[in-house]
């Protein structure tokens, strides 16, 4: 059985839901061995070789860990760490590692992110924000699409007052082949409520992530 005869599974997380309910997989790890076997025969390797004898099944492994993030949702990584607070100013994790793989070549994305929010009425968990980065860039993705997600699961999780989300990135797809542009960085952005209405809390957020901590 392929994917492709689940035309209702648009993307790879509805893939993953329809797993854990039907509680078989669609492809088999054997399947999936067999394609990266196909993939090194048809890049002129021997797979029988002794350095490549178990590579398939690294390689499998390796992708089902980059791409992780299919079989965790928001609510389990939360675990209820949303707290009520009458806190309201900016609260700003930055410096969040990124490893995210990009959807057209399967390489990788290297980067950090800078998530702030400003609370109306409830906190989350600081560790969680950098959770939720995970979750989001442990999947096939463009980076576009990943700062909008982190945004707006805070946005959806917290109702605050506004969110902003910054995320700077190397795409290997542009260093290691294609246009070969070593030095060039990626940078993407979503703000949602005052960061989006008040150039002043844009600003404030700005600057906060150019400063350079001092204990670094
Ligand atoms: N917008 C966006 N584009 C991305 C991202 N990651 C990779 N890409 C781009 O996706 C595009 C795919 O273009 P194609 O022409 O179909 O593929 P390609 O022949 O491999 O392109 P080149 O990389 O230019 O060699 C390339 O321009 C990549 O740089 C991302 O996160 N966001
Ligand atoms: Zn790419």
């Amino acid at each position: 059985m392929t994917l492709s005869i689940r035309p209702d599974l648009n993307s790879a997380a509805q893939v993953v839901s329809s797993l854990s309910t039907q509680q078989q997989p669609i492809v088999t790890e054997a399947e999936m061995m067999q394609a990266v076997r196909t993939l090194l025969i048809g890049l002129g390797e021997n797979p029988d070789r002794e350095g490549l004898k178990d590579t398939p099944k690294r390689v499998v492994k390796a992708l089902q860990f980059l791409t992780k993030g299919y079989n965790e949702s928001l609510d389990e990584l939360l675990n209820g760490a949303v707290f009520t607070e009458d806190a309201d100013e900016m609260v700003l994790v930055r410096d969040i590692d990124i490893f995210s793989s990009c959807e057209h070549h399967i390489l990788p994305v290297i980067g950090r992110a800078h998530v702030a929010y400003i609370p109306d009425g409830k906190v989350i968990g600081l560790s969680k924000i950098a959770r939720i980065c995970e979750m989001y860039a442990r999947r096939l993705q463009v980076q576009e699409r990943l700062t909008l997600q982190i945004a707006d699961a805070l946005q959806g999780l917290l109702k605050p007052k506004g969110v902003a989300v910054v995320i700077e990135a190397t795409h290997m797809c542009m260093v290691m082949r294609g246009v070969q542009k070593p030095g060039s960085w990626t940078v993407t952005s979503a703000m949602r409520g005052v960061f989006s209405e008040d150039a002043r809390t844009r600003e404030e957020f700005m600057n906060l992530i150019r400063h350079n901590p001092n204990f670094h």
